[in-house]
């Protein structure tokens, strides 16, 4: 038998073997020069560790809790619609994988298992992603029915006024993925020859009007707390905080939204600082290796979430390919924590990294 991944890397490559081109460009692709997608990983090799010796490392503990939720450690799992293009059990699989490590999933909103049945796979802290629709009242229910059905947070994501243009969903002409949320709810009767289904489809549904005032809006018809998704300036994360959200995701989308925008994990201290300890900030975009999750946490973030190699895993094989990613990924941030001289998370701190700048002379 072929010996398995050792690495997320390898995740990737196996899931290219296993899925039809275009599934594997849609998933692994970013927008245009997709400058941002590269970057996104990039940006993390560029960031030195400054381990501490001689610390007692014979235990580690990477627990912590978001919004008084537990969690076995930092990492949570993106929400990544259309999963059953990976795997036929597609978000059945990842939430029964994400509740085995004891992580928190967020489903998206384009998910191909209704949100129902998601709940009903497992018990676990699940949050519910949501975009705003032109037709508000089909974003209320859905958010309504994730309240009803024990979802503990919502996931706004702001970055997606419109969808980012992927050029090789333009040339494969990406189908639209079915949709259970939106079954009965919602039909779309949008301009489908040429180019990437799902664009038409976006831009015939998503709401670009959407903007700060509509914050207050969403949360006047929900008690679940609300963490904005797309967030990169100090300006913005600002402006969060004063709508009164419970939460950050410093996220581009993984390079699929606005292309040259910066990596980040660089704009990452800059929102940390401008929220100055208010409300939670996450990071997502390029998390690959356990030590990704160290330089996010000594930055100031308080957990990541990963996406693409989380449907990679799926791809790779179902359920037990997605525990296997987060499993490793959490195996990696011990091992890093051990080697840095940082027996619990608290113990990460900013002087624990080096960014290009910071860097002696002597090593450029
Ligand atoms: C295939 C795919 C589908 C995605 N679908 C959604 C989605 O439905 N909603 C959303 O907010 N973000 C979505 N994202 C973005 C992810 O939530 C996340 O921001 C991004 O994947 C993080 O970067 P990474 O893949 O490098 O970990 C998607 C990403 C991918 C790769
Ligand atoms: C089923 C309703 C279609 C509305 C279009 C939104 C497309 C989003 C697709 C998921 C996503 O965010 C991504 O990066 O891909």
């Amino acid at each position: 038998m072929e010996d398995g991944p050792v690495n997320l890397r390898e995740f990737q490559e196996l899931a290219k073997r296993n899925l039809p081109k275009m599934y594997y460009d849609y998933i692994s692709g970013g927008a245009e020069d997709q400058f941002t997608l590269r970057e996104n990983v990039e940006a993390f090799q560029r960031i030195m560790l400054r381990p501490r010796i001689l610390v007692d490392v014979s235990k580690i503990d990477m627990s912590t809790t978001l919004l008084g939720y537990n969690m076995s450690s930092p990492i949570l799992v993106a929400p990544t619609g259309s999963q059953q293009l990976a795997h036929p059990q597609g978000e059945l699989a990842t939430a029964r994988a994400a509740a085995a490590c004891n992580t928190i999933m967020v489903l998206s909103f384009a998910s191909n298992y209704s949100l129902e049945d998601v709940a009903s796979t497992c018990n676990a802290v699940r949050f519910y992603q949501l975009y705003v629709f032109k037709r508000r009242d089909v974003s209320a229910t859905l958010l309504q029915r994730a309240e009803r059905n024990g979802y503990k947070a919502i996931v706004v994501t702001v970055d997606t006024p419109r969808l980012g243009r992927r050029e090789a969903d333009e040339k494969n002409k990406m189908i639209i993925p079915r949709n259970s949320n939106l079954e009965g709810l919602m039909s779309v009767d949008a301009d489908l020859t040429g180019g990437s289904k799902l664009e038409a489809y976006a831009s015939e549904t998503l709401d670009p009007s959407l903007s700060w005032k509509d914050i207050e809006w969403l949360k006047s018809i929900t008690k679940l707390p609300i963490i904005l998704k797309g967030i990169i300036t100090a300006e913005d994360a600002r402006k969060a905080v004063d709508a009164g959200v419970s939460g950050i995701v410093v996220s581009n989308h993984g390079g699929r939204q606005l292309d040259y925008t910066p990596p980040t994990i660089s704009v990452l201290e800059e929102v940390v600082k401008a929220v100055s300890g208010a409300v939670p900030v996450l990071l997502d975009g390029g998390v690959r290796r356990g030590t990704d999750v160290f330089k996010a946490l000594a930055l100031g973030a308080k957990a990541v979430m990963i996406g693409r190699p989380v449907v990679y895993g799926l791809a790779a094989n179902g359920e037990h390919g997605v525990r296997s990613v987060i499993k490793m990924l959490q195996n990696e941030l011990e091992l890093t924590m051990a080697l840095a001289g940082c027996p619990t998370l608290r113990d990460i701190t900013r002087n624990h990294v080096m960014i290009n700048h910071e860097r002696p002379r002597s090593l450029l």
